[in-house]
């Protein structure tokens, strides 16, 4: 067998009795199972500290599937328990003797997927260790899967790209940022590059500014402990929307490997214009959640009367920003971001707003603008001016909408069973290489040191709302307002 592409492995799960595990991994490892989606065959070694036995980790992995169907014992039944703390490296010897049996018993070629689904502060131990009581010396191929955050600045995460490069090469590294799972943001690319229609009018000549939000209703929850340390700078804004942005500016990629498309975003990273204290000041907004009413009327408290939250706490919980791209392209054009916590909506989406004809004889035109809905509708929407009906010349709006997961029958899958199975199959093109986030921890960390020297102040928002009136004033100063955060209009 060619092993270096055969799809079936040996998955030694660290985190196994964690949260991530317990509401993501589980139910994707299902339904990867249930389509039998070109992963040939496949075994779980889940690891934590307690001592499960493999009965009561099978029932926690069941509980999370929450299925009756019959198929579950055999899904089960390649799940195996391991207790092992992470320190302690004489455990890694019996660990690598239960693999061993395992591949043995379900036939499989010794192809290894340690997934760290732990604390990041144990990721330099874990692969340490794995290297230093022999288990990455694998029979078949072996990928590493390192959840977020990777670091909490540039300094800690080159220590730690470090740490898991002595023990797996780059290309067997596979960072995970969820985002690029989704099904909408790995389509951004296709509806660029695939209609000339677009692509021909993707640059400064006809885009006047893009919109990105990625807006959650949640609040902080049980994460205290890591958000507080983090907020929405480092927990979004390193990852997810400075992907999106990547893939919304990039340049074509010569071909659609992965290498090639990597480098075109890191190409945009490279251009996104330095921040100064100044510029952090005015186009960098960071503001906080106080109590409010959400949506469904529920009343919720402020962020720091949220449980483990010190209440002097400066974390922010949301952020607002402008930045260019300065290449040919995107000269001149505002990139808007904005996400955060408990705000009106849970939605994700980009617009993109066209300049106006250059003579407008109908004075009451809108902006034609492309909208991808990213979540909770995974869709597009065009929004164009067309004649109203009867005999006038005035003009009504009108959209072309397509939506993927509106109806039944194009249901998509989840992120996390996207990429997991893209691990499987060895694609680690929506995982992010080392230079892209260590570019995204160079424009984060100045952001970060120009408020840690005064620059840009921390505001406050109700909860429900989109965020302090700043970020709207952000738009007003170019002339520009945000778009309503819209569904696909289903008609
Ligand atoms: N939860 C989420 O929604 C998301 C999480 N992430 C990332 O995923 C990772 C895991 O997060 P999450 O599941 O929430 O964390 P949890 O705190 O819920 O789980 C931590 C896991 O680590 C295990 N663990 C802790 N200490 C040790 C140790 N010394 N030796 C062995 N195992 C240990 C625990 O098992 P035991 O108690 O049995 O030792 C448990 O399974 C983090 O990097 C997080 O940032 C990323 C995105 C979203
Ligand atoms: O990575 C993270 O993302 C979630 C939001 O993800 P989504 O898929 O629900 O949009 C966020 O809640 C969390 O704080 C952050 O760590």
């Amino acid at each position: 067998m060619n092993l270096e592409n055969s799809k079936e492995s040996t998955i030694i799960l660290f985190g196994a009795t964690g949260d991530l595990a317990v509401r993501k991994l589980y139910p994707a490892l299902y339904q990867l199972y249930k389509k039998q989606n070109d992963v040939e065959r496949f075994a779980v070694i889940g690891l934590g500290r307690r001592k499960y036995d493999h009965d009561t980790y099978r029932n926690m992995v069941k509980n999370s599937v929450k299925t009756d169907d019959a198929s579950i014992d055999d899904f089960l039944s390649r799940f195996f328990f391991y207790s092992l703390d992470v320190d302690n490296i004489e455990g890694y010897v019996g660990l690598g003797a239960l693999a061993d049996k395992v591949d043995t018993d379900f036939n499989l070629s010794g192809n290894r997927i340690f997934y760290l689904a732990l604390a990041p502060n144990f990721f330099g131990t874990v692969t340490n260790n794995l290297k230093d009581s022999g288990l990455t010396n694998t029979k078949g191929w072996k990928r590493l899967v390192i959840e977020k955050p990777f670091g909490h600045n540039l300094s800690s995460a080159k220590v730690l790209n470090e740490q898991i490069r002595s023990a797996f090469a780059e290309e067997e590294i596979y960072r995970i940022d969820h985002y690029l799972g989704k099904e909408m943001v790995q389509n951004i690319q296709v509806i660029r590059f695939a209609n000339p229609l677009f692509e021909s009018i993707w640059n400064n000549r006809y885009i006047s500014n893009i919109q990105i939000t990625s807006s959650e209703t949640l609040g902080v929850g049980e994460r205290a402990g890591y958000y507080d340390r983090s907020g929405a700078l480092m927990d979004m804004v390193q990852n997810h929307m400075l992907q999106m942005v990547a893939l919304t500016a990039m340049e074509p990629p010569s071909r659609l490997e992965t290498e090639d498309i990597r480098d075109e975003k890191v190409k945009v990273l490279r251009s996104i214009r330095p921040v100064t204290s100044e510029s952090v000041k005015d186009d960098i907004i960071r503001a906080q959640y106080t109590s409010g009413v959400l949506a469904d009327g529920q009343t919720v408290r402020s962020y720091l009367d949220e449980e483990n939250i010190d209440s002097q706490s400066q974390t922010e919980t949301f952020v607002g920003a402008k930045l260019y791209i300065d290449n040919f392209r995107w000269a001149g054009v505002p990139f808007y971001i904005r996400t955060g916590k408990r705000m009106g909506v849970k939605s994700t989406q980009i617009v993109i707003q066209f300049k106006d004809a250059p003579l407008n004889p109908y004075l009451d035109q809108q902006p034609n603008l492309l909208v991808i809905h990213v979540q909770p509708d995974e869709g597009l929407s065009l929004k164009l001016n067309a004649k109203k009906i009867g005999e006038s010349q005035e003009t009504m709006p009108i959209h072309l909408d397509f939506c993927h997961n509106c109806t039944n029958d194009l249901g998509t899958s989840d992120a996390y069973e996207r990429l997991i199975h893209d691990c499987i199959r060895g694609d680690s093109t929506n995982f992010t290489r080392w230079d892209e986030v260590a570019l995204s921890w160079t424009y984060v960390d100045s952001i970060a040191q120009a408020w840690k020297d005064g620059y840009g102040p921390l505001e406050y928002y109700e909860s429900g709302t989109m965020g302090p009136k700043s970020v709207d004033d952000l738009l007003a100063k170019n002339g520009f307002h945000w778009w309503p955060i819209t569904n696909v209009e289903h008609n």
